[in-house]
C-alpha cells in the first residue's frame, strides 16, 4: 500500500463519519453530539455521517464509503471494536490509495488511543484530526489460524487464556450493561479478572522461534501485542510501538499460584514484562500452537473456544490523526 497523493488531502477534505452508538455503553453517542457542536463552530469543514444498526454494520459502511468514493478520510467513533470492523473493511477492499482513518475514542477501554496517543476528549481527538498534513503509518498485526483456516488482523492485541478469559466472562456477565452505563466497566473487568484467576487451567503452547521450538507446558496468559495497553490501560508491551513494524509476544506460565498470584499483580501494575515471569518473544513474523481449547481475544472480540495454529506477521494502514507527543 502506498501513501500517494495523501499529502495533497490536507486542505479542502471531506470526512465521513461512522458512529457505532452503542459503543461505551452510549458513549460515543455523547461523543458524537460535542463532535457535531465542534464541527458546527467551524464553517467550511465538509462531512456526512451514517450510524451503524448492528454488530458488523462498521465494516459494510466502510466498505461503501471506499465504492462511493466520495470522502477523503474516515472517521470513526466508537470503541477499540468500531475501530477494528472498519479497518478490517478498508482493508479488505485492496485500495491503491487507502482511505485514511481518524478516531474519537468512545469505548469502554480505549487501549488503541493510548497505544496511539489520542486524546479521549471528543473535541480534542477531532483537533487532531482538522489539524493533520499527513498520514502517520501504523503497524497492524495480521494472523493466519491455520487451525481452523481463518484469517484476520489486530490493531491491540490477540490475546489467548487468563485475559480472554476475562473478556468473555465479562462480554457475557449480565451486569456488563448495567456497569457500562454506570461508567463502572473497569470495575467488571476486575471483578471477572478474580474469577477467572482461581478457574483458569494452564494449557500448553510451542513458540517456533527463528526454527527453534520453546515449549511451555503450564502457560496461563499469552498475549501478541502492537502497542503497550491491554484492557483499559494495564501495560503488558512496555517497549512496543505502534509505528514500529514489530510484535510482541509475553508468555506467563502457572506453576504455583503463588507465584502466578505475584506475576498477575506484576501484570496488574504494568511490570510483568520486568519480571522473571514473563517469557518474550520479539519479531516481524510469530509462530505458535495452543492446545488444547482456549478462549481468545482479538482486540476484545471473541473467535470462540477452541485450540489455535498461529502464524503472526505485520501489515500497515494509514492514520489522519497527528499524535499527541
Ligand atoms: N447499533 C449497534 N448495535 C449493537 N452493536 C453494534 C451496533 N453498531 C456496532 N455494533 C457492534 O458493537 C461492537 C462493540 O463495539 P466497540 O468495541 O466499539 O464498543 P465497546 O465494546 O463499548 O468498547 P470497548 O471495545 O472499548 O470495550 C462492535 O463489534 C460493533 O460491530
Amino acid at each position: 500500500m502506498e501513501s500517494v497523493n495523501l499529502k495533497k488531502r490536507s486542505k479542502f477534505m471531506k470526512y465521513h463519519f461512522i458512529i457505532n452508538p452503542c459503543a461505551g455503553g452510549g458513549k460515543a453517542w455523547t461523543a458524537w453530539h460535542q463532535v457535531q457542536t465542534a464541527l458546527a463552530a467551524k464553517p467550511g469543514i465538509q462531512f456526512d455521517h451514517a450510524t451503524s444498526q448492528y454488530a458488523g454494520h462498521p465494516r459494510e459502511l466502510a466498505i461503501q464509503a471506499v465504492q462511493r468514493g466520495d470522502c477523503d478520510c474516515l472517521v470513526v467513533v466508537g470503541g477499540d471494536g468500531t475501530l477494528h470492523e472498519v479497518i478490517t473493511g478498508l482493508i479488505a477492499t485492496q485500495q491503491e490509495e487507502p482511505l485514511p482513518v481518524g478516531y474519537i475514542p468512545a469505548g469502554t477501554g480505549n487501549d488503541f488511543a493510548r497505544g496511539y496517543r489520542i486524546a479521549t476528549e471528543p473535541r480534542q481527538a477531532l483537533d487532531q484530526i482538522l489539524t493533520n498534513q499527513h498520514p502517520h503509518w501504523i503497524n497492524i498485526g495480521h494472523y493466519h489460524d491455520f487451525s481452523r483456516e481463518c484469517e484476520g488482523i489486530f490493531l491491540n492485541n490477540f490475546g489467548i487464556g487468563f485475559d480472554a478469559a476475562i473478556v468473555h466472562a465479562t462480554n457475557h456477565s449480565r451486569a456488563k450493561a448495567f456497569l457500562n452505563r454506570h461508567h463502572l466497566g473497569t470495575f467488571a473487568y476486575i471483578y471477572k479478572a478474580v474469577r477467572v484467576f482461581f478457574a483458569q487451567p494452564a494449557f500448553r503452547v510451542v513458540v517456533d522461534n527463528d526454527g527453534h521450538q520453546r515449549t511451555f507446558n503450564h502457560a496461563f496468559l499469552l498475549v501478541a501485542s502492537n502497542h503497550p495497553y491491554i484492557g483499559g490501560g494495564v501495560r503488558i508491551a512496555a517497549d512496543q510501538r505502534i509505528d514500529r513494524r514489530e510484535l510482541e509476544l509475553v508468555v506467563v506460565e502457572k506453576r504455583h499460584w503463588l507465584t502466578l498470584l505475584w506475576a498477575m499483580l506484576m501484570f496488574a501494575s504494568g511490570h510483568l514484562v520486568d519480571s522473571r515471569f514473563a517469557h518474550l518473544f520479539r519479531g516481524t513474523q510469530l509462530r505458535y500452537a495452543v492446545t488444547p481449547a482456549q478462549y481468545g481475544q482479538i482486540d476484545g472480540d471473541e473467535p470462540g473456544k477452541h485450540p489455535f495454529d498461529l502464524a503472526l506477521d505485520c501489515c500497515s494502514y494509514p492514520l489522519w490523526q497527528t499524535p499527541l507527543w
